[in-house]
């Protein structure tokens, strides 16, 4: 077969899940081809900017066992490359000390031993200046936790692909699929055949998996990065440690986190986990504003230091579960079928039910970046036909008949 095909694999979307996949299957020595619709690096989906959060606190066990090996890796890649992409700061988790959201990380942590620290009321001004601790909040620091470099991660992976012997095509939007023993890859500048392909094409992923039939229950939407004023310029800079953070509940209200000042001097970046739906071709066409006022009543009550008023506020898109169902589309694949289903935020993660060699990666629901090596490991697993290093079953399509709840 092989003299049939141009690549072994064919890798659609070079953001941080592509990119890892790509870089997993060329050291595997499969001849790879990564293509990418945009012009790299490129601002439109969601891997741009400087930094992401890296932790292992979690509600759930398998994302903290998962990340145990990824630190490793990110570790390999930095050593690899030469390149620094993580930087220690820990995360401060600040929540309602009763609620199940903060316990479920807190036994997380303990279960799987991973150094915490448990702050009090009376020695957290001590450890963390500058944060009020709200009433009845409970704070621990996940110690390990801390700052990806993202945008040079994403450019480092995408280095190592090509010194590998990868190919990387930019500006070359994929336009049809077309399912088979051989795959057959159209896109705006020609045509590619291949013995499997792998989907990562983020917020375009229902787009791209039409060709094949199925569409995944997802739902693309607009994040507000905002960023805030320190009033004394390095009170909350992350070369004076100061933590990520996140807290697990505001005014009841979903998630808010933040990392330190870094790549702005003297602003620090504070988001809502939440957006509206959008259409990513037409990302700022309109703007809600209500998860910013939402913001600046958590900066003025929670961050005295800085200016409750954000400086800067900047667009990144998430790609979660939202509609309720998985479509496996009428026509030449399989004949329809609709299950209603609950949607949850774990990744999607599998081969396509009617052809197994077409893997995909969605659904990352804004905390995918730190689990780009592992995902890319993965990935490659399902492209390989290996057993996966990691049991699946929280990220596959099937578990959408099953009743599963948010995580984060
Ligand atoms: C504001 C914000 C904060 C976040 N914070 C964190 C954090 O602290 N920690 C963390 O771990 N994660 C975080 N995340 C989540 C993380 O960034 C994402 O989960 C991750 O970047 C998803 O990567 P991806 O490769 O799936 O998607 P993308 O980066 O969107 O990549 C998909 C790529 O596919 C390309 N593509 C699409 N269609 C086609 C086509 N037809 N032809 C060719 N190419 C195509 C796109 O152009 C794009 O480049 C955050 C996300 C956001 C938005
Ligand atoms: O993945 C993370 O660590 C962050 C936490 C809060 C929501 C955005 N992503």
């Amino acid at each position: 077969m092989s003299t049939n095909v141009d690549y072994d694999c064919i890798v659609i979307g070079a953001g941080v899940q592509g990119s890892f996949t790509a870089y997993q299957l060329a050291k595997k020595n499969q001849r790879t081809l990564l293509l990418e619709q945009f012009v790299l690096p490129h601002t439109r989906g969601s891997s741009h900017g400087q930094t992401r959060i890296i932790r292992k606190a979690y509600q759930q066990d398998f994302y903290t066992h998962m990340m145990e090996e990824c630190y490793e890796l990110w570790a390999q890649l930095e050593r690899e490359a030469g390149v620094k992409l993580y930087r220690q700061t820990g995360l401060l988790v600040m929540g309602p000390e009763e609620s199940q959201g903060y316990q479920m990380i807190k036994n997380t942590l303990q279960k799987n031993k991973v150094p915490i620290e448990i702050l009090n009321r009376d020695n957290f001004s001590q450890h963390i200046p500058n944060v009020n601790l709200a009433l009845g909040d409970g704070a621990m620091v996940d110690i390990t936790a801390g700052v990806l470099y993202a945008d040079r991660a994403l450019k480092t992976v995408q280095r190592q692909f090509e010194k590998l012997g990868g190919v990387i095509r930019d500006n070359e939007q994929v336009t049809d699929v077309k399912p088979g023993p051989v795959v057959t890859v159209t896109t705006s500048a020609g045509v590619y055949r291949a013995k499997s392909v792998v989907v990562t094409a983020g917020p375009w992923a229902n787009r791209l998996l039409a060709h094949t039939g199925l569409q995944l229950p997802l739902t693309v939407v607009k994040i507000n990065v905002c960023y805030w004023k320190e009033k004394v310029p390095g009170s909350y800079n992350v070369k004076q440690r100061f933590p990520c953070f996140l807290l697990t509940e505001f005014e009841e209200t979903k998630d808010i986190y933040g990392l330190p000042s870094n790549e702005y001097p003297g602003l620090m970046k504070i988001c809502y986990h939440g957006g509206s739906e959008t259409n990513p071709d037409q990302r700022d066409k309109t703007t809600n504003r209500s998860d910013i006022d939402i913001l600046q009543r958590c900066v003025a009550c929670c961050f005295p230091g800085l200016v409750p008023e954000p400086a800067v506020v900047e667009s990144c898109l998430y790609t979660g579960l939202g509609v309720v169902t998985v479509r496996i589309l009428g026509g030449a694949y399989r004949v329809g079928t609709t299950q209603q289903l609950t949607p949850d935020h774990h990744f999607v993660l599998d081969c396509h039910p009617s052809h197994s060699n077409i893997v995909f990666g969605a659904g990352f629901s804004g905390h995918g970046f730190k689990f780009g090596p592992i995902i890319g490991k993965l990935l490659c697993e399902l492209v390989l036909g290996e057993v996966p290093s990691y049991d699946l079953s929280p990220f596959r399509i099937r578990r959408f008949q099953d009743k599963t709840k948010s995580a984060l």
